[in-house]
């Protein structure tokens, strides 16, 4: 071991590592993205609707409280099939309130643009890490569109949102370099201000383009009119938002995991429900593996992904699919050739700065890696066992797991921090690579 004297870590958590190539099927818990796009859509759409087969994990638990709290009825519901959903009602928007972000750029992004449309003053704040991640270019943008915040000059939480019943809109430039989720958030809220909203991109790339694609597509889903014709503007016509009934589809980047767990096994895992067609950037998943050398296939909505003998290092820009670094990472440390990953300077701002914390930890079980500004350079080394560091984000905990399907003896640190996107992710996890929970 070489860990440097540090702070004891509570109850790490022993990675389990399977003794024969897997052979596994697994069915994966719904979109965060998309569950917290269909639950701000519906608090402010033109009539009562369902979520159907919702992520329920921290972050989207986040947001159905913050909505509930402006008076939206958030309440579970049977479907047919048994599996639960959640019916959305709009209310009167008529009371002060708390909103905690927790670490979900979802809430603390998506929320303070419909609270423009709320009468009374909402107060944000979340998870001591919250505070660091950006959001001050937004609340520039709402302030210039008309919504008053208080954010005592800090440009970032904790903040408060004072809204009148009423939004203005109009035209507005922004620099959303540092996360996509500042367009997505004045897009989705924008149809309801009075003249709708056209955002313009200024500065160094939008990171997460697909994310954006996703907005669009469900606000046009709901009847508006989107013109994103030109690069770097998005346009909202104003008018209402219809209410429609949502299916969510599994979150694909929460996939990477376990489809990493056929790829570094040289063993076979199938997600099932995987869509033909889809905004989500883990769909990306399929090229990516299948560069490191993986059999991947996807047939009646089964994706199967094979694992080879040995897997190969890759050079990818993942600029649109940042969320993936973590587990691509781990695989990459895997790998018996070198890889550069780049175009992701915005992680930084993530739950945590994944770039060092990807660097230090896969660094500290023997990696060899070298940090960039944009991204990580990683060569083929002995790993050995260890105490792998998740500082609070989830996907670093997916990363540790991963490297402990090769590496006897990794421990990882708070393994329930990955319940922020994934209940119960030990479980299914533990269940994904012995074939049974324990
Ligand atoms: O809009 C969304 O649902 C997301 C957008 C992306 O954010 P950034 O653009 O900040 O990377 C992504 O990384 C995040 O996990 C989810
Ligand atoms: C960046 C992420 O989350 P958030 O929605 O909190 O930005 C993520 O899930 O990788």
């Amino acid at each position: 071991m070489t860990d440097q004297p540090v702070d004891p870590i509570p109850d790490p958590w022993p990675a389990p590592r399977p003794h024969d190539p897997v052979d596994r099927v697994v069915s994966l818990p719904g979109s965060k993205s998309l569950t917290n796009r269909a639950l701000v859509l519906a608090a402010i759409a033109d009539g009562p609707s369902v979520v159907r087969r919702p992520l329920r994990s921290r972050d989207t638990l986040l947001m159905a409280a913050a909505l509930r709290s402006l008076g939206t009825s958030v309440e579970d519901t049977d479907g047919d099939d048994g599996s639960g959903h959640w019916a959305v009602t709009p209310g009167t928007w008529d009371r002060d309130a708390d909103v905690d972000c927790g670490l979900a750029g979802t809430v603390m992004r998506f929320v303070p643009p419909v609270v423009g449309l709320a009468r009374g003053t909402v107060a944000f704040d979340g998870d001591p890490h919250m505070r660091q991640r950006p959001v001050g270019q937004m609340l520039a943008a709402l302030g210039a569109l008309g919504v008053r915040i208080d954010d005592g000059g800090r440009e970032a939480l904790p903040f408060a949102v004072h809204g009148t019943g009423s939004v203005p809109g109009g035209t507005v430039t922004i620099d959303a370099s540092a996360s996509s989720q500042f367009v997505s958030a004045l897009l989705l809220a924008g149809a309801r201000y009075d003249h709708g909203v056209d955002v313009r991109h200024v500065g160094k790339p939008v990171p997460s383009l697909p994310h954006i694609e996703m907005t669009v597509q469900m606000l046009r889903q709901r009847g508006v009119a989107v013109d994103d014709h030109d690069p770097n503007r998005w346009a909202v016509a104003p008018g209402p938002v219809k209410a429609v009934d949502d299916d969510i589809e599994p979150d694909l980047s929460n996939a990477a995991p376990f489809l990493a767990l056929g790829a570094a096994t040289g063993g076979r895992v199938t997600v099932t429900d995987w869509p033909a067609l889809t905004t989500q950037p883990g769909d990306e998943l399929r090229e990516i593996l299948t560069l490191m050398g993986c059999e991947v296939t996807l047939a009646d909505g089964d994706l199967t992904v094979v694992g080879p003998d040995r897997l190969q290092g890759v050079d990818l820009d993942l600029h649109d699919v940042g969320e993936l670094t973590p587990a691509i990472a781990a695989l990459c440390a895997l790998a018996d050739s070198p890889s550069h990953l780049r175009g992701v300077a915005h992680i930084r701002g993530h739950e945590t700065d994944r770039i060092t914390a990807l660097a230090t930890e896969l660094g500290r079980l023997g990696a060899d890696v070298t940090e960039r500004e944009d991204g990580l350079s990683i060569r083929p080394a002995t790993l050995h066992g260890g105490t792998f560091r998740t500082y609070a984000d989830h996907r670093m905990a997916h990363a540790g797991v991963i490297l402990g399907l090769a590496v006897d003896d990794v421990l990882v640190e708070d393994i329930a921090t990955t319940s922020k996107t994934f209940p119960d992710f030990a479980a299914a996890w533990s269940d994904a690579v012995h074939g049974t929970s324990r």
